[in-house]
């Protein structure tokens, strides 16, 4: 393979060979010294994996140009890989990089039941669940639409070899971003053997006008080193799913809340009108993580689904952004109390406690490096993700809660600010529809425009 780069004007590969490291498994390593930022590895376009060149090639291009609908792509790469693979001359520097791609991927969707069981209630286990059925989807279509193309023998694409495929993709292609908001995918052959770090800079380029990847040094590196690249700021359930591996007590764990609403609720089209200008969808999947365990958006979402009057729906309806803040002190008390009962209830729902994982973990349960390890690794983060929100929503309900039993009516009540969120002993509040608080006149008038068409409707219907 070094060959046929090196034919093609590959730069830097006898600075480094290829070996096999603890917990990484097979990577590069330095040969010689490098200061962070130089360039230490040069990929030519010409033997770059693209959409661009798959549609180029002479054989893969007609057949490609003659799917309907047009491949995705992920399907596009994906069929390139199988093609070549399957020759049985020519693309020689090409098949030895494919014959150089690991034979098998850790990736989540080729777990067992039991292995999947582990991490029970993450949002891997749906992911990985839906994922699965959607791949048998895809593969059956994709399968109908080269069927009597003559591009790769069936026996050398089965439904394993399309999974393998895609997980090749997933795991060693990268993607840039390119002026005109553009973007590319692309495998790099000898550069796709480089692991992820996350302490490293960001440190692989593509050269759009040269249509090169280089790999530039994202710290110093002594001689025998192995080099890293920063494959981003990835969860670990992200990472199980694409690239098959965990990174434990990873600080990007997340879990992806799914908002949704019958369409039989009711005003659920006024709802949806209301959401779409808040920025939602009737369904929304909305990540929590460390950083922001309770992301507005998620509040946004359920004051909206709480509105049960058609008049406080008809006056936001025409002001779009009152759920930016609190619509009333009953409809945040409500939908803060249903979130932590619905975070607990998700919580409940984990086929195993965070509790029990850490003992299972401390006592080697599962073998570390395993399937089975790096679920419950998946588990144990998107739990203390969600338990981080739980306590969150209950430090505001706690607050709704304390404004609700100060009563309405009272000057000095304690409460949040409806204006800037400031917690105070003395709040004045609003003196028509006396459900919001202030902490002081300037607020007031600041939050007047936003408020007043529910002030209105809230005063009308209270009498
Ligand atoms: C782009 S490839 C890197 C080369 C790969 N190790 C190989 O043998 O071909 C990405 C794969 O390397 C492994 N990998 C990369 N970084 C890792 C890390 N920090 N810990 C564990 N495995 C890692 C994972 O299997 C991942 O899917």
């Amino acid at each position: 393979m070094e060959s046929w780069l090196e034919g093609y004007g590959a730069v830097g590969l006898n600075d480094l060979e290829i070996a096999d490291f603890p917990i990484t498994g097979r990577g590069l390593r330095t040969l010689k010294c490098f200061k962070e930022g130089e360039t230490i590895l040069t990929i030519p376009s010409r033997t770059l994996w693209t959409v661009e060149h798959a549609y180029a090639d002479a054989t893969l291009g007609p057949v490609l140009r003659s799917i309907s609908p047009k491949p995705s792509l992920e399907d596009t790469l994906v069929l390139y890989i199988l093609f070549v693979r399957s020759r049985k001359s020519g693309y020689d520097g090409p098949r030895k990089h494919v014959a150089a791609l690991p034979a098998s991927y850790s990736s989540s969707i080729f777990f067992t039941e039991e292995q999947l069981e582990v991490c029970a209630g993450s949002s891997l286990y749906t992911v990985t669940k839906q994922l699965s059925q959607r791949i048998e989807d895809d593969y059956r279509i994709l399968i109908m639409q080269i069927l009597e193309r003559d591009l790769i023998p069936l026996d050398e694409f089965t439904i394993d070899d399309y999974k393998w495929a895609l997980c090749t993709v997933w795991s060693r292609a990268m993607d840039f971003v390119l002026p005109g908001e553009k973007s590319i995918r692309l495998l790099a052959p000898f550069a796709d053997m480089l692991n992820h770090w996350s302490e490293v800079k960001q440190c692989h380029v593509y050269d759009p006008s040269s249509g090169n990847l280089s790999v530039l040094a994202g710290k110093d590196y002594e001689v025998g080193d192995q080099v890293f690249i920063n494959y981003g700021r990835i969860p670990n359930n992200r990472l199980l799913r694409l690239y098959g591996f965990v990174i434990p007590g990873n600080p990007m764990d997340c879990y992806d809340l799914v908002l949704t609403t019958h369409p039989m609720a009711p005003f659920f089209e006024q709802k949806r009108t209301l959401w779409a200008s808040a920025g939602l969808n009737t369904t929304s999947t909305i990540t929590l993580t460390f950083a922001d365990p309770l992301p507005k958006e998620i509040l946004r979402y359920l004051r909206v689904q709480r509105l049960d009057d058609s008049d406080v729906i008809n006056t936001a309806l025409r002001q779009p952004n009152i759920v930016d803040a609190r619509i009333s002190d009953s409809n945040e008390t409500v939908i803060l109390q249903f979130l932590v009962e619905s975070i607990s209830g998700l919580l409940d729902s984990f086929g195993t406690s965070a509790e029990k994982l850490e003992e299972q973990l401390a006592e080697a349960v599962y073998p570390p490096g395993g399937n089975a390890w790096a679920a419950a690794q998946v588990s144990l983060g998107e739990q203390r993700v969600l338990r981080l929100a739980r306590k969150r929503a209950e430090e505001l309900l706690a607050a709704a809660e304390g404004r609700n039993k100060n009563g309405r009516g009272s000057p000095s009540a304690q409460g949040r600010c409806a204006n800037c969120d400031k917690i105070s002993g003395q709040m004045m509040l609003c003196g028509r529809c006396k459900s919001v608080k202030y902490c002081g006149r300037t607020c007031q008038i600041a939050h007047f425009k936003g408020h007043k068409a529910i002030c209105r409707a809230t005063t009308s219907r209270n009498g």
